[in-house]
């Protein structure tokens, strides 16, 4: 085992959806007229295809060993992601050996971080670091939640994100998050819409089901106040990701705003330990929610973690399909996760990252016993039917 080492690392780009879930055809609720910094442009407000949210595509990182083995994952990045895997990050992979992944990750943080540090770059270390863990896994023969040491739960339990928590609660899932649809730029009538939208799906729902707004870094403080007032006597659980992400001093000020017993969350485009710390030590939310695909992968997550669970934070990684569920199986402060649905009209259950992973579980009335995950690695593969192509080859 310990003389395996890492022979070939191999970066690839796809299109349609998986990864990069934002990639979807006309008529998905997921880009339909949904709030965003953008907004403020009426040519940006209905689509965020528009402005470019799935510009970048899916990045596959594929990592060969010298024993054969493959491990592989995939997160947001596309061409621009594999050319940094290709050109820069490779070079620490290549020959190391595969129980390397600390050092690894310090090497390609430390060496990418004069051009680094969120956003892009720490996506690509993300899908390496996955990448990893799943190549671990398979020479092992064993599931990652095994590798981080062992589930504290023997099921998981998920709310769902998407344009119908009315039928999310049929479909037995804990809570619904709606997307918000209306920001700043549309005054006071949009602020009403948007409550009257919460208005009637709580009308449908009944009192006690979790229903939260997600504002995509979209609102200003004082909307996201009002709005906060105004979506309390609906029962709304949290409000999530109202205002930009290096905005900590308005999450701080938002979350002494917001009515008693609301919860303010963020996170999903936060990255690294000390991204986090920010958000922590500063008192911004309650809930964070860093992406594992987006912010460091899962060796900067278990450190997230820890700092979360030492401020008593929740930790509900935003939906990142069988990359988080392996982790929240792992972790007391995650209690539960996200299931992004993922069917245009939020009307049954697909798998997230469709149709990139083979075997990619989905919840059965809301939960997903472990055992589903006890397969080595990740548990998933790579779909044969999708076109990769390897814009860098070496
Ligand atoms: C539903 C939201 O607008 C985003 O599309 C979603 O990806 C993310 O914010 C989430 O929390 O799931
Ligand atoms: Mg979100």
């Amino acid at each position: 085992m310990g003389n395996i080492t890492i022979k070939h690392v191999r970066a690839f780009v796809l299109r349609g959806g998986g990864a990069d879930y934002h990639d979807q055809a006309d008529g998905h609720w997921i880009d339909d007229h949904i709030s965003t910094p953008m907004s403020k442009y009426p040519e940006y407000r209905q689509s965020r295809r528009s402005f470019g949210i799935n510009v970048l595509g899916t990045l596959v990182v594929e990592i060969e060993a010298s024993d054969g083995t493959v491990g592989f994952a995939v997160t947001t990045g596309g061409e621009p992601a594999a050319y940094i895997v290709e050109k820069h990050l490779a070079r620490f992979l290549e020959g190391a050996r595969v129980t390397d992944i600390e050092k690894i990750w310090d090497q390609m943080y430390q060496s990418t971080l004069y051009y680094g540090r969120k956003g892009l770059v720490i996506n690509t270390i993300s899908g390496v670091d996955l990448a990893l863990w799943d190549l671990l896994g398979k020479i092992r023969q064993e599931p990652v939640h095994q590798l981080l040491g062992g589930a504290v739960r023997d099921e998981l339990q998920f709310y769902a994100t998407g344009a119908r928590p009315d039928l999310a609660q049929k479909m037995g899932f804990i809570g619904g998050k709606m997307p918000l649809h209306h920001g700043p730029a549309e005054g006071e009538e949009g602020l009403r819409k948007n409550l009257e939208e919460l208005a009637t799906m709580r009308e449908r729902v009944g009192p006690d089901f979790w229903l939260m707004l997600d504002c995509w870094m979209s609102l200003d403080l004082n909307y996201a106040t009002k709005l906060a007032i105004g979506a309390h006597e609906y029962g709304l659980k949290w409000i999530e990701e109202a205002l930009s992400p290096d905005d900590y001093w308005g999450y701080a000020a938002l979350r002494n705003n917001v009515p008693k017993g609301m919860l303010v969350t963020t996170g999903e485009h936060e990255a690294t330990r000390w991204g986090f710390r920010m958000l922590l030590e500063m008192g911004c939310c309650d809930i964070i929610q860093p992406d594992v695909g987006w912010c460091g992968g899962l060796t900067e997550l278990v450190k997230i973690s820890a700092l979360a669970d030492a401020h008593n934070a929740m930790v509900v990684p935003h939906g990142s399909s069988v990359y988080s569920y392996h982790f929240v199986a792992t972790r007391q402060n995650s209690p539960f996760a996200e299931f992004l649905m993922m069917a245009p009209k939020a009307d049954e259950v697909v798998p997230m990252f469709h149709p990139q992973l083979l075997g990619e579980p989905v919840p059965i009335n809301g939960r997903m016993r472990l055992s589903v995950l006890d397969k080595p690695g990740f548990g998933v593969d790579l779909n044969p039917a999708c076109q990769l192509h390897r814009p860098y080859n070496r």
